[in-house]
């Protein structure tokens, strides 16, 4: 609801009213209707301010409400009215104006704001646009490159900042409310003509058509098949050559192919499943709520290569004193050089001017001894890190929590290495670690939940969405990402060649193809994996079978022929040489490729980008089911976090499980099936039976999933 309150001054006050963050529900646009018009109709009342309760103006539209029949007052006359208004209207912008809610600002004659407020139109994160006068406003206010910036991005950006671009009108460290009543008072009888936005012309610079067309070349991009950025940058192309009726009609005709498809479905998808990942739940029945936390000011890192060093800056980010240790005397001293540096840029990118926290550096153990939290990061080598928790439980205080980086290893027999169980856990980053948004934490068995809720809170602290994994081969990202690589490996045995794996891929909206992807990591990461695992090495006849199950040696043959890729220059791709980043196709990939297929017998077909995209994206989503059924993960919005945020799922499509639903589970499993007949020798295109439990069940939205596999589980059909 919004509240009215006349205050002394006869200053109208409306205070917009439903927390969390006072968004625009129906109640809501229908409390500021009512206010603004007892403000027309009250003699008393000679000026208005519009504020936000505790502290927050507004985040916007109710996004909850995108998912139904829209009902209740509409935005747009809403803020034509308070504009049209002849007492002038100040808008007294704390805590946030985002969406719906800056677009309502845009309508007040003046908006006073707190210097840390945050302001931005974050619509288009949504694949939506800002359909409120948004796209029409804010170029008259700040000009058409402002414009096109903020509303393509979506960027949110401080009060300071708002002011530089003349977005607000004034800054304060102090109230933005109590210095927007006194304003208010002392503006009573100014002319508003020249603050109503919609009666400006726009802002633009003398080559309109040159500016646009240039940003829509790097917005389509950047985007990566999104609509609702190429959608943005129509509308500001409206507001900077039509009249403001005109461009608001443009304006609503974007937003309403943007508002019904897929994308914006996907995206809002996106946004609930990022929330809901930090509301976690134990098998056993320890939730988010119901566990206490500690907090970690003191934490060390063990190993300083690249996970290691990501690791030990973001820590500092987050304020924390971070011991780095490292017994290897190179590496050592390179860490010394490298991350500080490191540190200061991350700090200056995120705008402080110093790291909260300090890292220092030593080689020796016993120097994590008084620390509260320590995070492996060494080789991936089981018996290397048994033996290093094996002393770090020796030399740590007895509540000192262990974690270990791993990327797959089995966190259970890592915790019954130490004296401590309850306290271990996996910390699994992303590279780069002090950038990637993904931090998987994995509870093993034994892993207490205050150990739980304490590195969760820590990665929310370090900015990361910290999904709650089970302790599972691979975990859940890497689990699943095996049967997609082990299906791009087949399709090069079948005929297909790397570059049109890795474009079916990245037209679907992935960054980088498989192997493309492949390269940048090494391949030698699983290589060594595959190794331990007894599949490939001395003494493994080179079959295409191997643990009794279709196997593709050519990755194998790959690093036997030094070919480990951008680190050697070399790969399913060749570089400029070591360490390039531009990949080009390699005749000699294709040679070796046709070699392969002749020793084995295998003729090469013409692969359709269909059955590319199905055979890789099914495999994955398969495993994904598998997950949800033995409980590794607590819903499908765990698992979609994770590839949005770690494996560069395009955001615009939800995430795998999202897509699945999307696509249609029943086509999905009809696929599966279908290739499974095909291919009966590839296990992970066998369907789960969780999957089919859910086509048996009618298919029901995502959302409903999580209460079926609880079902199940309880009648223990899964
Ligand atoms: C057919 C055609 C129809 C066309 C209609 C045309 C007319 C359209 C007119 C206007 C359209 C306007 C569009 C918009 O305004 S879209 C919304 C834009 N706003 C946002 O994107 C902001 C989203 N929220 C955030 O970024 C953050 O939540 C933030 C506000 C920064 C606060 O962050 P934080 O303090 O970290 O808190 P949480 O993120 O955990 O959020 C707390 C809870 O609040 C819920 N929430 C937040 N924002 C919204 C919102 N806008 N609507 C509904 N709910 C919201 C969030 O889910 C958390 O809930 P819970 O505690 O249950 O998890």
């Amino acid at each position: 609801m919004a509240t009215f309150s006349l205050l002394p001054g006869s200053v109208a006050l409306i205070t917009l009213t439903n927390p969390p963050v006072n968004a625009l529900s129906a109640a809501v646009r229908a409390g500021i209707v009512q206010a603004v018009q007892r403000s027309v109709e009250d003699p008393k009342v000679k000026s208005v301010v519009i504020c936000g309760q505790n502290g927050r103006f507004c985040g916007g539209a109710d996004i909850r409400e995108f998912a139904g029949p829209m009902s209740g007052p509409p935005l747009v006359p809403l803020i034509h009215a308070i504009e049209a208004l002849d007492k002038p209207v100040v808008a007294a912008i704390e805590g946030l104006a985002l969406g719906g809610g800056l677009e309502l600002a845009l309508g007040c004659h003046y908006r006073i704001a707190h210097t840390t407020a945050l302001l931005g139109l974050p619509e288009v994160t949504l694949g939506l646009l800002p359909a409120a006068g948004g796209t029409q406003r804010l170029p008259r206010l700040a000009g058409l490159p402002a414009a096109l910036d903020l509303i393509t991005t979506g960027r949110h950006i401080s009060g300071t900042e708002a002011l530089e671009l003349g977005i607000v009108d004034q800054v304060t460290d102090g109230s933005a409310l109590d210095i927007a009543l006194e304003f208010a008072k002392s503006i009573v009888g100014r002319p508003l003509n020249t603050r109503r936005l919609s009666t400006l012309p726009c802002r633009c610079p003398t080559d309109i058509d040159n500016l646009l067309d240039r940003f829509m070349v790097q917005v389509r991009q950047r985007a990566r098949g999104a609509l609702a950025p190429v959608a943005c940058v129509g509308a500001l192309r409206a507001a900077a050559t039509l009249p403001y009726a005109q461009g608001l009609r443009k304006e609503r005709e974007l937003m309403d192919t943007l508002f019904n498809s897929g994308q914006a479905r996907a995206l809002q998808y996106a946004f609930f499943s990022q929330r809901v990942v930090g509301k976690w739940t134990l098998p056993s029945g320890a939730r988010w709520d119901n566990t206490t936390s500690r907090t970690i000011s003191t934490a060390a890192v063990i190993g300083l290569g690249t996970m290691g060093r990501g690791i030990a800056v973001a820590l500092a980010l987050a304020g924390m004193s971070v011991v780095a240790v490292e017994t290897q005397e190179k590496q050592l001293s390179e860490a010394r050089q490298m991350v500080p540096a490191m540190l200061q840029r991350e700090a200056g990118r995120r705008g402080l001017d110093t790291a909260p926290g300090v890292i220092s550096f030593c080689s020796s153990l016993q120097d994590v001894s008084e620390v509260e939290l320590v995070i492996e990061a060494v080789f991936e080598d089981m018996a290397l890190k048994l033996q290093l928790f094996r002393q770090l439980s020796a030399v740590c205080k007895p509540d000192t929590l262990l974690c270990s980086n791993t990327s797959g290893l089995d966190i259970d027999q890592l915790a019954a290495a130490t004296q401590r169980p309850g306290l271990v856990v996996g910390m699994h980053f992303f590279a780069p670690a002090h950038i990637m948004k993904l931090l998987e934490v994995v509870c093993g068995t034994r892993s207490s939940p205050e150990t739980v809720a304490t590195v969760m809170q820590l990665g929310k602290r370090m900015g990361k969405v910290s999904v709650a994994v089970g302790n599972c081969p691979g975990f859940v990202g890497n689990r699943m990402l095996k049967p997609y690589t082990e299906q791009a490996n087949f399709l090069l045995e079948e005929g297909a060649m790397p570059e049109q794996v890795d474009k079916v891929l990245e037209e679907f909206g992935f960054p980088m193809g498989v192997f493309r992807m492949s390269d940048l990591s090494g391949l030698d990461v699983g290589w060594r994996i595959r190794k331990a695992a007894g599949l490939t090495g001395p003494g493994v006849e080179p079959t295409r079978t191997r643990q009794g199950r279709r196997y593709s040696p050519l990755p194998d043959q790959m690093c036997e022929a030094g070919r480990l890729g951008q680190k050697t220059g070399r790969g399913w791709y060749q570089y400029d040489g070591p360490g390039g980043r531009v990949a080009r196709s390699d005749p000699w990939v294709q040679t070796f490729l046709d070699a392969y297929r002749a020793r084995h017998n295998l003729a090469a077909r013409v692969i359709a980008a269909e059955e590319i995209l199905e055979r890789c994206l099914y495999s994955l989503i398969n495993e994904g089911f598998k997950i949800l059924q033995d409980g590794m993960a607590a819903g499908p919005e765990d698992i979609d976090a994770i590839y949005v945020f770690g494996y560069g799922w395009p955001r615009h499509r939800g995430g795998p499980m999202f897509h699945a639903g999307q696509v249609g589970l029943a086509r999905v499993l009809e696929k599966l099936e279908h290739y499974q007949q095909l291919h009966p020798d590839v296990a992970p295109m066998k369907p789960s039976m969780l999957l089919r439990r859910l086509v048996a069940a009618g298919s029901p939205p995502i959302q409903k999933w999580r209460e079926l596999i609880h079902r199940e589980r309880v009648h223990s059909q899964l």
